[in-house]
């Protein structure tokens, strides 16, 4: 196995703290060259170009869009832009948790999770920060964060959060939208991700696994897992969720260009998205090839399926075809621009972050060999050779605490984000309309005070609660401890939760069947 990437996930950059040196991991993070540009920027004029810039792409933006969108985006664009500016102005209110003077932002930038260890020692479970000019809160307290979460959801949502730029990749798809856009979609998505659907998923994951084994890993020899698990979950979940198979050289450029647009967005978060999208540089022309790559693909996979669905009678056969037959009350299917939508999410939001857990699994598996005997073990006795499926997965209980315990200690979202749509009181710290808040899974998965030896990688932590209730319901309600979110929390969780983990059993229970790991070099 060759040494891995660094686990990003969509939401946050590339950062090579990310990636502990025990696994050789590759350096050359996107973020950190563009930080060396940045240093010579005074922060104080960061914020005011990057204000300028706001406004200014608000403007022209919306003016290019003029025809398609109307002045009311531009009303809308501008009082946000302008919001922003406020903000800027603004100092820290009274009553704001306590935290660094000083706007952190390149402290942040230079190794977030670093950044992140370290304010949470200083200040606790409620941080208040000035990053990149904007207001951000830090959590880290449990009961703070499932307020926000869960408690108080209806007022923490997405629209305005920092840091979390809507794109035109993303669209206005399920991770991004909120109010009635977002609930309809989450309705409508819902059925492919029930328990029922996603044991019918399972063959398909279990054979294109021994397909990746059958074609690469015969024999000895090094494998890029990393590589290798985007190509897996970018077939599982194009089969899956949209009944279509895509050529081997369809799936490269579709991981490709995914790729090239997370490059793109670390690179947006060290320069402070200055840029806008829309403007000629170097990256954004190399993003938005990427986009348009992207863009191509998943017109295609619309366009084949609803060629596929108006020749036969069948009934819908998986989560695009739902999509596809919708109707609202007035008999309007849903636009061609919203399914491009929530295909995009569902590859963005499901794909690499399958990837980065499996990787991850493999290397702790590969670094801990007694683990991996034991999880081989397991796969003997319960499965003696047969197929991964539904009904025996559920019975590999080491196998799902090696997940678990990953996910504890490398979570693919290390920070999830909300945005204050009012003033709020939380925790008895006034947060002004507009307030950021971080809630990051990756500190309250390895805060001491949740956690024994929070550092050690332990799946037998997990075996007694696995014992009493399965797998899932650690994954609810913050955990057992209230301190373990690899999936978010509340009504804005993760809808693939119960897809990752079957994926994620199936792929390795077919993998340990037939393959032994180690580090390369080891
Ligand atoms: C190990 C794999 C995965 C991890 C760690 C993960 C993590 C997360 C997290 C933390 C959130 C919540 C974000 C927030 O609160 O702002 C989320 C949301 C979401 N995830 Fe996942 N995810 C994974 C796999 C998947 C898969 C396989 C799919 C679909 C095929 C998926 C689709 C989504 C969508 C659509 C949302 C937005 C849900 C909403 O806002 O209603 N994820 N994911």
């Amino acid at each position: 196995m060759s040494s891995l990437p660094c686990p990003a996930q969509p939401n946050s950059c590339h950062t090579a703290d990310c990636c502990p040196s025990e696994f050789g991991a590759q350096g050359g993070c996107t973020g950190r060259r563009r930080m060396q540009g940045l240093q010579q920027h005074s922060l104080q004029r960061y914020s005011i170009y990057r204000t300028i810039y706001d406004l200014w792409s608000a403007v022209i933006e919306t003016a290019l869009q003029e025809g398609a969108r109307g002045s009311q985006d531009l009303v809308a664009s501008t009082e946000q832009a302008l919001a922003r500016v406020n903000r800027l102005l603004t100092p820290l209110p009274e009553g704001f948790p306590a935290g660094p003077s000083d706007d952190v932002v390149l402290d942040f930038l230079r190794s977030p999770l670093g950044f992140l260890d370290r304010v949470v020692q200083q200040y606790g479970g409620s941080v208040g920060l000035r990053l990149g000019g904007e207001r951000v809160v830090l959590l880290t307290d449990p009961a703070l964060s499932r307020q926000v979460l869960i408690d108080l959801a209806a007022t923490f949502g997405k629209e305005g959060t920092a840091f979390f730029p809507g794109s035109s990749l993303a669209g206005n798809g399920l991770l991004v939208s909120d109010g009635p856009v977002w609930r309809r979609q989450r309705q409508l998505s819902n059925p492919a991700f029930r328990r029922s659907a996603i044991d019918s998923y399972a063959q398909a994951m279990g054979s294109a696994t021994r397909q990746m084994l059958a074609t690469g890993w015969s024999g000895s020899g090094r494998r890029d897992v990393y590589s290798d698990f985007n190509a897996l979950t970018l077939q599982i979940t194009t089969e899956a969720l949209f009944g279509k198979n895509l050529t081997a050289d369809q799936g490269a450029k579709v991981t490709g260009a995914i790729g090239t647009a997370f490059d793109f967005f670390a690179g947006q978060a060290s320069t402070g998205f200055i840029i806008p999208e829309w403007f000629p540089t170097p990256e954004n022309f190399q993003y938005r090839g990427a986009v348009a790559s992207l863009d191509s693909a998943v017109y295609g996979i619309i366009d084949s399926r609803q060629r596929e669905l108006s020749l036969s009678a069948q009934p819908p056969q998986c989560l695009l075809d739902n999509l596809l037959m919708t109707e609202d009350d007035s008999g309007r299917g849903m636009s061609r621009e919203a399914l491009r939508d929530e295909l995009m999410t569902l590859l963005v939001a499901g794909q690499e972050t399958s990837a980065i857990l499996l990787a991850w699994t493999c290397a702790y598996l590969a670094h801990h060999p007694a683990v991996q005997a034991r999880a081989a073990e397991e796969l003997l006795q319960v499965l003696d050779g047969a197929e991964p499926l539904p009904a025996n997965v559920q019975e590999l209980r080491y196998l799902q605490a090696v997940v678990l315990e990953t996910l504890r200690l490398r979570p693919p979202a290390y920070i999830v984000g909300r945005c204050a749509a009012t003033d709020v009181s939380l925790g008895g710290h006034q947060l002004p309309k507009g307030t950021t808040v971080l809630v990051s899974p990756w500190v309250m998965h390895r805060d001491p005070q949740h956690w024994s030896q929070p550092e050690a990688f332990l799946p037998e932590r997990w075996l007694d609660q696995l014992a009493a209730k399965p797998a899932m319901a650690e994954l609810s309600n913050m955990g057992t401890n209230g301190a373990y979110l690899p999936f978010g929390a509340g009504p804005r969780n993760c809808i693939g939760t119960g897809f990752a983990m079957m994926e994620a059993l199936v792929v390795l229970a077919s993998m340990l069947q037939e393959a032994a790991m180690s580090l390369s070099g080891s």
